[in-house]
């Protein structure tokens, strides 16, 4: 279960850390904070420091209601952050996009995955991917950043998502993509209410079970706020909690701001988990 990230290895064998770092002025968490280059690798810095095993980089905020970036845009944002972090760095880099061109420009630059919030479903992302011939995560999203949050409904969420991330499944092996180099993400808060994440989350080993990695994203996310009633500045012992229950339940990758404190957690739900039953 060891992804080559273009030369760089992630080993999912055990659960494993994605830090976050958005080079975007609006997201939700912690947009503007690293649109600078610099700023930007200082974070990365901060997070290898902490534990992250992979850096995720996003040039354009996928929350609900967020504002398109255009292409050209989107790449000068995130093709220059990589560039610097993956001199500088060991580490395995995911890029964080729905378009086939920022795809490409941030591989040629020196990521090693595609983090897709739309599965490869963008015109030409599919065969980008194949081409690239990098890792990728399929996520599930019901509509898009701008719609996905109006009623979202299901007659069976856990169902549901699971149908759809096996079709993108089968759909990408067609198309040339090994299976292999495929993770799956239930896609937290990307087209579900509270309650749909609720049950993704309580029946995330319907996911976990399948023959890929699964990662899980809920760092700091609605699914938190809508249930302890807190700011996204409070969210953090909320998202220790789901990190847990998330590896408890199989997931082997959990995206998170929260580098240092999300690597405890998993190490302690691990310790659980794999300690000898006898002496
Ligand atoms: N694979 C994956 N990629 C993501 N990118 C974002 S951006 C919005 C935010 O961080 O709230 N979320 C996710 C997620 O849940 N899974």
């Amino acid at each position: 279960m060891i992804f080559d990230c273009a030369g760089k290895s992630l080993d999912l064998s055990a659960p494993r850390i994605m830090g976050i770092v958005n080079v975007t002025p609006d997201s939700f968490s912690d947009g503007g904070k690293f649109l600078n280059h610099d700023a930007a690798l200082k974070q990365a810095e901060k997070l290898i420091a902490e534990g992250a095993d992979i850096l995720d980089i996003g040039g354009e905020s996928t929350r609900p209601g967020s504002d398109i970036v255009a292409e050209q845009e989107e790449i000068e944002r995130v093709a220059p952050v990589i560039e610097l972090i993956s001199a500088e760095f060991d580490i395995p880099i995911s890029i964080d996009t729905m378009k086939p061109g920022v795809m490409r420009a941030a591989v040629k630059a020196g990521a090693g995955l595609i983090n897709d919030v739309n599965a490869l479903r963008t015109e030409g992302a599919l065969a980008a991917a194949v081409e690239l011939n990098v890792p990728v995560c399929l996520m599930h999203m019901q509509g898009t950043p701008q719609t996905m949050q109006n009623e979202p409904h299901y007659d069976d969420v856990v169902a549901e998502v699971k149908a759809f991330l096996l079709e993108r499944v089968d759909t990408c092996i067609k198309a040339g993509i090994k299976s292999e180099q495929i993770m799956l993400d239930p896609g937290f808060g990307f087209g579900k209410r509270a309650r749909h994440n609720l049950r993704l989350m309580k029946h995330l080993s319907s996911l976990t079970e399948l023959p890929y990695p699964v990662l899980v994203g809920v760092s700091r996310k609605s699914i938190i706020g809508d249930m302890l009633k807190v700011t996204v500045d409070e969210r953090l012992a909320g998202s220790l909690s789901l990190a847990a229950i998330s590896t408890w339940l199989g997931a082997k990758l959990i995206r998170t701001h929260d580098v240092k404190e999300t690597h405890q957690a998993v190490k302690l739900s691990q310790a659980v988990m794999q300690v000898e039953d006898f002496d």
